[in-house]
């Protein structure tokens, strides 16, 4: 999972910097409406997961979840929070 996280948030901050044409990462950091369409996306993938709970729906609720992980570290990357700021945080609570 640690693994799996490093390498996306790496992808992630390689589109940051080269800003490839065909990369939806790409776009959410060029939109027109700025960080506003992550966080959109954000808030609508939040409100996916809920109905999916709800509906104990185990396929949805992954589905969901890894949407909200993805726009999440992308927001970081956004804000130019590390990954291991969020690791710090969560070993911090230990
Ligand atoms: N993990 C993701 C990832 N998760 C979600 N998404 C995109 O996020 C968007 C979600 O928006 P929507 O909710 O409107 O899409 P949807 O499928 O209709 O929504 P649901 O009904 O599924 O909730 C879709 O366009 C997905 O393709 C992602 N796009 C990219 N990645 C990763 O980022 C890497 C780089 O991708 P590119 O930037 O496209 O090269 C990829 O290799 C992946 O590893």
């Amino acid at each position: 999972m640690e693994e799996t996280l490093e390498e996306l948030f790496a992808v992630i901050e390689d589109r940051k910097e080269t800003l490839p044409e065909d990369s939806y990462t790409a776009s959410l950091f060029t939109h027109e409406k700025g960080e506003n369409a992550v966080l959109e996306k954000l808030g609508e993938e939040t409100t996916e997961l809920v109905l999916a709970a709800k509906d104990d729906d185990h396929e949805e609720i992954a589905h969901e979840s890894a949407d909200i992980v993805y726009h999440l570290l992308v927001l970081l990357a956004m804000k130019d929070v590390e990954l291991s700021d969020l690791e710090a945080e969560l070993e911090a609570r230990r």
